[in-house]
């Protein structure tokens, strides 16, 4: 029976995309895009380090006139030795061409050390100045930007690959161009020797250069169809070697099982990479067996004209040099425009990624409104719909919330209560209707002072690799000084005590992917997330299910702080706790995105409906039977 992959199928990866295009190409297609690719590449190279840029470029020229200058002086070194005469005298007549060859061979190798240094000095510049521009296009986009089509995959493709392929084109194109003027140059020296000798080199060259790119090719065919089989690996990778799935791999006993799958795709992956072998030694055995050929017909042609008498015995040991030299030269050529195509690609993806990226940012009202702190909050009609649902999770909600009121918006899971805040936010843009602050529309105020006044303790908050007290200073970064604010907002957050029993208290780091790290409970972490968004003094707090990891006690403690805010700033709460919400001044009852209610907890609670249903279900489990 065949064996088959329980892993689901995978979409197209970022890598395969580039790849599946270089094979479709082929290699009028790589000749054709290679010039725009080089161009912006170095476009990038200027702008991270310009004298850099020319020194490399000026250098690898210089190098390439210096290998034609020694072809023409190894021939003057062999016109004297293979000329007639005593053996000293030839000699001593070869010696001025042969100081000319040392001098020129020190200045090469001074050439290549000048341009290892200048190289070692572009790449990180270059490396640094692509990521930095990935960063500022990421960390600027929308919200909603990582909801739409694609975007994350063209940003793990522009990030992945995309950031190396700069400096890697770079470098490539270097080496192309010191290939090509290689063989210009070996060439030139052929031409002056013979006329005929540049068209025999082309001869030669042809069928070398043919096996070269279509044995790449042949490798990025089935680098492209293993793709899924390495991908499906990493993703057995994750499972099997990662501390995040270890305890529920050995609760369930799932070692024969991940195992297997591992089997089922590395064999697949073997037998694919021996038809990979096969294929390529039959392409470079074909190219070996044409070149071979056409080198017998160059040396046939080189022997002819020796006979005849067209070329003299120096000339012609010079053409061997040269037609050798030439040789290498195209090798290197070739090699570097397989890379150059493949890392062009990645380049592609990067800048196709920051283009879709600065599009996606908007760029806020030319003359942005300051405005003084609100005195309502309102929601006019407001309609968000998620880019592939066909339900708004947020239809046409009206509510207005005063400053200093506490205020909770209730609802089944996926009813619309965690979109609802983060448009009143101003983090998600709805389809239509506006969000008011007092006779402002939000989108018309400036950006800065709108996050200023908003603060959010989010459902699924970030743990942040940082100490614990940085942790909670992240809230707000614009506050200095000393630790009695962080240690305030823990304490509200009832993470205080908890902190200080860790091993270093404040200055505890939490990641335990660093050295002394350590980890939390989620609990532990939910007070922290707590804790940030007490720690910003914002007039809007709003907290999405803040409590739903803690015990008993903490939640009690937490919603002490929250009603503590009441009348001074205005918090907005979300949960399914029904009995943390009783002292809301409004809660407003979410369905299906639309808001069916709302009133306090004593007015709902008359009023019969959702609210009083499940607020009835929750008190029966408090309740004896
Ligand atoms: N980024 C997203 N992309 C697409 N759909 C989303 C996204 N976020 C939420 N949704 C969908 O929008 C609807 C509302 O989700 P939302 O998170 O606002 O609900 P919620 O009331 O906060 O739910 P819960 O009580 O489970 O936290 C749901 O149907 C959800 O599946």
């Amino acid at each position: 029976m065949k064996r088959v992959s329980d892993i689901p199928k995978l979409r197209s990866a970022w890598w395969e995309v580039g790849l599946q295009a270089s094979v479709d190409a082929g290699i009028a297609g790589v000749a054709k895009a290679l010039p725009r690719l080089i161009a912006t590449a170095f476009r990038r190279a200027m702008a991270a380090d310009r004298a850099g840029t020319i020194a490399t470029i000026g250098i690898t020229v210089t190098a390439g006139v210096m290998a034609t200058l020694g072809l023409l002086t190894t021939q003057r070194v062999l016109i004297a030795v293979l000329s007639q005469g005593p053996t000293v005298e030839r000699v001593e007549a070869a010696v001025p061409a042969l100081l000319t060859l040392v001098v020129l061979t020190a200045v090469r190798g001074a050439l290549g050390i000048a341009s290892g240094w200048t190289q070692t000095r572009l790449e990180p510049r270059l490396r640094q100045q692509a990521e930095r521009s990935l960063f500022e296009a990421t960390t600027a986009v929308p919200l909603s930007a990582y909801d739409s089509e694609g975007f994350t995959d063209e940003l793990e493709r522009g990030s992945g690959r995309g950031v190396d392929a700069v400096w890697n084109v770079v470098r490539h194109a270097i080496n192309l161009m010191a290939g090509v003027i290689g063989v210009i140059a070996a060439g030139a020296a052929l031409a002056i020797l013979h006329p005929l000798l540049p068209a025999a080199l082309l001869a030669a060259s042809v069928p070398e250069a043919w096996s070269a790119l279509r044995a790449g090719g042949q490798r990025y065919r089935e680098y492209l169809l293993g793709s899924i089989r390495r991908r499906r690996v990493w993703i057995l990778t994750e499972l099997m070697a990662r501390r995040g799935s270890a305890a529920e791999l050995r609760a369930y006993h799932l070692r024969d099982f991940l195992l297997r799958q591992y089997d089922v795709v590395m064999d697949a992956e073997t037998a694919a990479q021996l038809r990979l072998a096969r294929a390529v030694t039959a392409t470079t055995t074909t190219g070996a067996i044409i070149t071979g050929v056409c080198n017998a017909g160059v040396y046939g042609l080189l022997a002819g004209l020796l006979v005849t008498g067209h070329l003299p015995l120096a000339a012609a040991a010079t053409a061997v040099v040269a037609l050798q030299s030439a040789r290498n030269s195209l090798h290197v050529a070739t090699i570097y425009i397989n890379e150059l195509y493949a890392d062009g690609r990645h380049l592609r993806d990067l800048e196709e990624f920051l283009t879709r990226a600065r599009r996606l940012t908007p760029s806020g009202p030319a003359e942005p409104l300051m405005p003084p702190p609100f005195r309502t909050l309102r929601l006019d009609a407001v309609t968000l719909t998620y880019a592939d649902r066909d339900r708004p999770a947020v239809d046409g909600v009206s509510l207005t919330i005063q400053a200093g009121q506490t205020v909770a918006f209730v609802g089944e899971n996926g009813s619309g209560k965690t979109t609802l805040a983060a448009v009143l936010m101003g983090l998600r843009t709805p389809d239509r209707g506006t969000v008011w602050w007092d006779e402002h529309r939000l989108p018309d105020l400036d950006a800065g002072a709108v996050r200023a006044a908003f603060s959010a303790v989010t459902q699924d908050h970030w743990q942040w690799p940082f100490t614990a007290e940085t942790n909670i200073r992240l809230g707000d970064l614009s506050v200095d000084g000393g630790r009695d604010p962080v240690e305030a907002a823990a304490r509200a957050a009832v993470a205080h005590e908890m902190i200080l029993d860790l091993p270093h208290g404040y200055a505890t780091l939490l990641d335990r992917s660093f050295e002394g790290g350590q980890d939390l409970s989620g609990g532990q972490w939910q007070r922290l997330a707590a804790a940030r968004g007490f720690f910003r003094d914002a007039d809007l707090l709003i907290m999405d299910e803040p409590s739903s990891a803690l015990d008993a006690r903490a939640e009690a403690a937490l919603f002490a702080s929250v009603r503590a805010r009441h009348g001074a700033k205005t918090t907005v709460l979300i949960t399914h706790r029904l009995a943390n919400v009783r002292h809301a001044d409004v809660i407003f009852v979410l369905h299906e995105g639309r808001l069916v209610d709302q009133g306090t907890h004593a007015e709902l609670i008359a009023g019969g409906g959702l609210y009083k249903t499940w607020y009835d279900l929750q008190k029966i489990g408090y309740t004896d039977a």
